[in-house]
């Protein structure tokens, strides 16, 4: 729990350091700490969770909310200096539990954070293997038996415990301007377990403007079903936690937000290469007003005979309803057609 003794409040950080919000940064504040409490008590971050990575701390309210949680490891990632003296102030009055890092998380070396966070490697086969031998120890409720191995001294992480000791949570009222890039910048380290996505079990609780929020989570039936939707359900799942209003934040930006919480799949839908898997849908996605006959079309009028004829043949497999427009298609069933495009060596247009 984090001791407030001698730590100024965050309203009267903003005002000393004349912390005002910069538009080009997307800078809205949330500077009521039952707002925050609120958001970390519904994201479930637990105190043993392995890390805690805060994306844009700003003046560092949720970033207290947060270590009230008692968690043990945090980072926060902020990329405007002016809110460094105050998110180091922070910083020592935790003893080491929340490390700064000045940076921005578009462009941050993920080595960097788990060097702070001193994880520097993550033994992520171990950790599932070891979570595994616990599930079956703990379903055959076997007594006594001390499973937990802890780490071998050379920094490699080798813990179990159900998953949560191999959690990663990242967590951030996240920047507007820069929300979809890097979620899907996260996606795709995700997909390729890479960086602080090494870890076995990832979740992540996320502000985005509501109609990004909306985007996210849209389902095959909704008309908002867009590209970051089939690309983020195709490795998570997507829970929709609440709607924030605009007048929480400081100052207040025009439109709402939402709260998402994704939790990466142990097994994902995409099967595919994520580069190949995002050009198709992209492609699909910049025609969303045509059928999927009309695109097929298109496609088929740029690649050879002999790729046409393969094209036909696999797509009669698949069985989709031509006169259906893209945002009906399924994750899963992206991920079908990429694999038709790569087996059959299929030139995909550019
Ligand atoms: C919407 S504010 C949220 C601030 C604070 N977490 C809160 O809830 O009051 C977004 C924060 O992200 C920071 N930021 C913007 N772009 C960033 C980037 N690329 N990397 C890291 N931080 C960034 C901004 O400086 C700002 O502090």
């Amino acid at each position: 729990m984090l001791s407030n003794k001698g730590l100024l409040s965050v309203r009267d950080l903003v005002k000393i350091y004349k912390l005002s919000a910069k538009s080009q940064l997307s800078q809205n504040f949330i500077l009521d700490k039952n707002v925050t409490d609120k958001i970390v008590k519904s994201s479930q971050i637990d105190s043993n969770d392995l890390l805690v990575v805060e994306v844009g701390a700003g003046p560092g309210l949720l970033t207290r909310s947060i270590l009230d949680t008692g968690i043990t490891n945090m980072i926060a990632v902020e990329k405007d200096k002016r809110f460094l003296p105050a998110l180091m102030q922070l910083s020592e009055a935790t003893r080491g539990v929340l490390k700064i890092i000045h940076d921005d998380m578009l462009k941050i070396d993920h080595s960097l954070i788990l060097q702070k966070a001193n994880i520097p490697n993550i033994d992520t086969e171990k950790i599932i293997e070891n979570n595994s031998k616990i599930n079956k120890i703990n379903n055959n409720s076997i007594d006594n038996i001390d499973s937990r191995e802890s780490g071998g001294g050379d920094g490699m992480v080798r813990l179990g415990g159900g998953g949560r000791e191999g959690k990663l949570h990242l967590i951030g009222n996240l920047p507007f301007n820069v929300a979809s890039p890097l979620l899907v910048q996260w996606m795709k380290m995700l997909y390729k377990r890479e960086g602080i996505f090494k870890f076995p079990n990832v979740i992540m609780t996320l502000m985005f403007q509501k109609e990004v929020g909306d985007r996210i989570a849209a389902s095959v039936k909704d008309p908002e079903r867009s590209r970051i939707s089939v690309l983020v359900q195709s490795l998570c799942e997507v829970r929709k936690v609440y709607q924030l209003p605009s007048n929480i934040f400081v100052p207040q930006p025009k439109v709402d937000a939402t709260l998402i919480q994704l939790t990466a799949l142990s097994k994902p839908v995409l099967n595919v290469p994520v580069d190949k898997f995002e050009e198709v849908v992209r492609y699909f996605y910049g025609r969303r007003r045509k059928t999927l006959r009309a695109i097929f079309k298109t496609i088929k009028s740029r690649i050879s005979p002999t790729e046409q004829g393969l094209l036909d043949y696999n797509l009669e497999k698949l069985e989709w309803d031509l006169t259906l427009r893209p945002e009906k298609i399924s994750s899963e069933e992206f991920c079908k057609l990429t694999k038709i495009f790569i087996e059959n060596s299929i030139t995909f247009p550019t």
